[in-house]
């Protein structure tokens, strides 16, 4: 299997959450300071990888304008996250993807090439970004040879993201250096918060 270098690794956009939180607006579409928060994460994620997939379960043509391959679960109605991580190793061409939700816009400009460095030093099978306190489970680089165990992990009911990582070696990536690398917009609220924070209107102590 080849290295996880930038020229093998696709980057997977994961938009096929409910937002419920969002009043069922679709998240990726909803736009913070002038643009859809996948725009913003396409625009930071696209540099890094060879090529790009979204994973979206509604809005189709609308991921598709941006010029992407977009692809929908293959497991249930809204199975979670997980879901779309299997449709993205499904849908790439490379031995490795990296997967990040379509709302935390604020995607760390090294986020592929640490994790990667992460899987090369440590012989990991796969990587994942640590922050905020806490492991980010959904940042990852995961590579494409485990997809059939995450289809059957799927297939037995599994949904949980920490209980599939648990039977796979994973190496964890701090990115505490990263000012609000994971800030996530699951409300209204969180959304006004982020647009103030990117339209400087209120103080950080680093430029995103
Ligand atoms: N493909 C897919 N992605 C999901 C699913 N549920 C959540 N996600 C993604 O997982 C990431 C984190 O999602 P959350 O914010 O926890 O969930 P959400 O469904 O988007 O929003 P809430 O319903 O408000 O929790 C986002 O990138 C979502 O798009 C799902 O059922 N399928
Ligand atoms: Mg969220």
């Amino acid at each position: 299997m080849t290295r996880p270098e930038t020229n093998t690794v696709t980057g997977v956009v994961l938009a096929g959450g409910r937002a419920t939180r969002m009043n069922g607006t679709d998240k990726g579409l909803i736009e913070v300071a002038g643009e859809p928060m996948v725009d913003h994460v396409i625009r930071r994620l696209r540099p890094q990888v060879a090529t790009l997939v979204i994973n979206a379960n509604r809005s189709h043509a609308i991921y598709a304008a941006r010029g992407w391959p977009v692809v929908a679960d293959g497991f249930g109605e809204f199975a979670g996250p997980l879901a779309g991580m299997a449709a993205g190793l499904g849908a790439a061409e490379t031995d490795w993807v990296v997967t990040v939700p379509c709302d935390s816009p604020l995607v760390p400009a090294e986020l592929v090439t640490r994790l990667g460095q992460a899987v090369i030093d440590t012989g990991a099978d796969a990587a994942v970004a640590t922050g905020a306190g806490r492991m980010q489970p959904v940042f990852a680089m995961l590579p494409r040879r485990l997809l059939p165990d995450l289809e059957s992990f799927l297939g037995e009911g599994g949904r949980k993201i920490d209980r599939w990582y648990a039977q796979h070696a994973v190496a964890e990536v701090a990115f505490d250096d990263c000012d609000g690398a994971f800030l996530n917009v699951n409300t209204p609220e969180d959304r006004d918060r982020l647009e103030a924070r990117l339209e400087g209107r209120t103080q950080s102590t680093a430029d995103p």
